[in-house]
């Protein structure tokens, strides 16, 4: 067969062809042969040893399949997806090699790292054999999670792929509580098992391999109107630290509770996760891990991807609101103020984990009997220095300012702040503004540089204690026994997610305290028995703000989320806590509630918005129209769990 394509060839050389022949005969003498034709000059011989050492060409197709089908519509076709089924009946992708996602529009809808025919054929054949270990006893030992919420994450995951409008129904009619299994502390297990219980893909990955190409990119995700993204780069996943692509959980489980708390439509919202590798060796080790095999760019070409990413997005829906979520401390704050003065941007673990603390504090007051002016007579622990703890003491801080009337210099002197080496005071070198606003002065007789929790605790006597280091139990019993000695109500809030990483559980607060602390963590806690009273854990947690401020920074056509914003939201949150509630101890309103309090902090944050000159018409209107025309407003644009009736419409026939 060689033979006679050699021939067929030779045979139809042209004479162009030919003088090309002899010139580079001429130019290489005997030693040149072509495939294709014989030089004239060159060696018969040669040709013929090389034909004697090919092959024989044997006739085989290559397996071709011809689809008409692109995008999420192939993915979802169980035929050419290149896909398995993992330990969630559903399939996933990781097989197409990149060349053919770009052919087949599905670049950006897999994790970047590919994976072969045979790894996936093992990883099934383990499961068939050995079947699939879903919770670890450490697991268990630490993570708060258990094989029976793992069962029922499973069971809420399978349903959201099968039909999104029960599963939001279910959720919205048991927010809270699924809301522990589809967030945190389940979630922190999902993330840090991404790679084993990758599922049906969901949402939009970017990574750096995708420089230049995302704002092209961006229109292969089926939807012309996104009203909502999260994105995270995986670098601080809640306290869990670097999980690479497997970050992907925490957009998601957030963007669920956009949806049953906030009303935004499922189909209308994207999860994102921007690739730039891991430093997570263990991860990139493993056959399974589906991101970037690389350690983590960084510097200024960091930037630009993010860069791109966010002008990609932004160019494709504009009127999308963009929450960044769990970028580490080195990025976070940089990436808000690069953006946020003119781009519908917030940062969830700096601004609304600051509104939802100040929130439990006005609560907390409520509980104790107090007025919000009461706020400026705290003295305030917080323990971390990270994006989170400085937003929450900053946030603090301007509540100080507001309602107890304190110089920003005054309001300041109330903090007392740790990082891992200690509390921080100006001695420090090279402290970044936003924690040195914060830092003791060096002068100060009462604590000191690097003292550890428990003697700042003893020698502050504060009346509130934060925790927001994500390093697990800091809280201990002589921490929590010091701060119930000097005060008869102290205020503690473990706010670190997940559960193994919380400072303290509830058991041991109000045990140590004797019931006497008003309590809140970041993940939920159990009730607790105590001489025949039950106490009832609140959660401090930022999905109380996020998914409300989104709401009524997306409906008001707001543009930006402004300081005054955050701090609408993170006033009005307490006046909506039932007397009932408050009699009870807690300093949040209830879950069940959640969408009025989405709706009510979504009114607060228009009419905020309003009042600096930030809102469309139409919202401003709605604001005029007075409170209960604005809620009736904004509850009109939330998405309800029902069936309605469908109507077919054959292509190419316009709406
Ligand atoms: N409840 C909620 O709504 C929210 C909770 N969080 C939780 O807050 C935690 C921190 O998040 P974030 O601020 O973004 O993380 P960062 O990594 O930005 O900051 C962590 C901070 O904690 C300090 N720290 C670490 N270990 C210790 C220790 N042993 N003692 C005292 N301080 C310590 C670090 O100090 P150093 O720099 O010296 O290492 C750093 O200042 C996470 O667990 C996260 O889940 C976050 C957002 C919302
Ligand atoms: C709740 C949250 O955003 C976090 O722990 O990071
Ligand atoms: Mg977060």
């Amino acid at each position: 067969m060689w033979r006679l394509l050699v021939r067929s060839c030779s045979s139809s050389s042209s004479r162009q062809h030919k003088q090309q022949q002899q010139r580079l005969a001429a130019a290489v003498g005997s030693r040149c042969y072509t495939i294709g034709g014989t030089t004239e000059g060159g060696s018969q011989k040669k040709h013929e040893e090389l034909q004697a050492r090919l092959p024989p060409f044997v006739p085989k197709p290559e397996p071709v399949t011809i689809v008409h089908k692109q995008g999420m519509e192939l993915l979802h076709d169980p035929w050419y997806n290149k896909g398995k089924w993992s330990m969630v009946p559903t399939v996933s992708s990781t097989a197409f090699p990149h060349s053919e996602r770009e052919r087949m529009g599905v670049r950006g809808l897999l994790p970047p790292r590919t994976t072969t025919l045979q790894l996936q054929e093992d990883r099934i054949m383990a499961a068939y054999k050995h079947g699939v270990v879903l919770v670890k006893p450490e697991d268990v030992a630490t993570g708060g999670v258990t094989s029976e919420m793992a069962r029922k994450w499973k069971v809420l995951q399978d349903l959201q792929n099968r039909n999104e409008t029960l599963f939001y129904k279910l959720l919205l009619d048991n927010f809270a509580e699924m809301a522990p299994i589809i967030y945190t502390p389940t979630v922190g297990w999902v993330c840090s098992n991404y790679h084993n219980l990758y599922r049906r893909p969901r949402g939009m990955f970017f990574s750096s391999y995708d420089k230049d190409h995302m704002a092209a990119m961006v229109y292969n995700w089926p939807q012309d109107d996104v009203h909502a993204i999260v994105v995270t780069d995986g670098s601080r996943i809640l306290g869990l630290g670097d999980l690479g692509i497997n970050g992907m959980g925490i957009p998601c489980g957030k963007l669920d509770l956009y949806s049953a708390a906030a009303g935004f439509h499922p189909s209308k919202v994207l999860p994102c996760v921007i690739d730039v590798g891991t430093n997570n060796a263990a991860l990139r080790a493993d056959p399974l891990y589906c991101g970037l095999d690389q350690p983590r760019i960084t510097g200024p070409a960091y930037y630009e991807l993010v860069d791109e990413f966010v002008n990609a997005v932004m160019a494709r829906w504009p009127n999308a609101v963009l929450q960044f979520e769990d970028f580490q401390m080195a990025h976070a704050l940089t990436l808000l103020q690069r953006y946020r003065d003119h781009h519908l941007v917030f940062n969830d673990d700096i601004q609304g984990t600051a509104a939802v603390a100040l929130a439990g504090l006005y609560g907390g007051l409520r509980v104790l009997g107090k007025p919000q002016e009461a706020l400026a007579e705290q003295r305030i622990v917080c323990v971390g220095a990270g994006s989170a703890g400085m937003g929450v003491v900053r946030q603090i801080a301007a509540g100080m300012v507001k309602r107890g009337g304190l110089t920003p210099e005054a309001a300041a002197s109330k903090f007392w702040v740790l990082d891992a080496q200690g509390l921080v005071t100006q001695y420090r070198p090279g402290l970044p503004g936003y924690v040195s606003r914060f830092a003791r002065p060096t002068s100060c007789s009462v604590a000191e540089e690097g003292d550890g929790l428990l003697d700042v605790v003893r020698k502050v006597r504060p009346t509130v204690l934060l925790g927001l280091a994500g390093a697990g139990k800091l809280f201990t019993t002589e921490v929590l026994s010091a701060m119930g000695q000097h005060c008869e109500r102290p205020i503690i809030f473990p706010m670190s997610n997940p559960t193994s990483k919380m400072e303290c559980t509830s058991q041991e607060a109000i045990s140590v305290t004797g019931g006497r602390c008003v309590f809140a963590s970041g993940s939920p806690q159990p009730s607790v028995e105590l001489d025949g009273k039950t106490y009832v854990a609140g959660q401090a947690n930022n999905l109380y703000i996020f998914p409300g401020l989104a709401l009524g920074a997306h409906i008001g056509k707001t543009k930006i989320v402004t300081d005054n914003m955050l701090m609408a939201a993170a006033e009005i949150l307490p006046q909506l806590i039932s007397d009932k509630d408050v009699a009870a101890g807690l300093v949040y309103p209830s879950l069940e509630d959640i969408r009025l309090l989405s709706a009510e902090i979504a009114a607060a944050v228009i009419k905020t918005a309003a009042a600096d000159g930030h809102v469309c018409d139409e919202a401003a209107a709605a604001v005029a129209a007075g409170h209960v025309q604005l809620l009736d407003w904004v509850r009109g644009h939330m998405f309800t769990p029902t069936y309605s009736s469908l109507a077919y419409l054959p292509p190419g026939i316009k709406e």
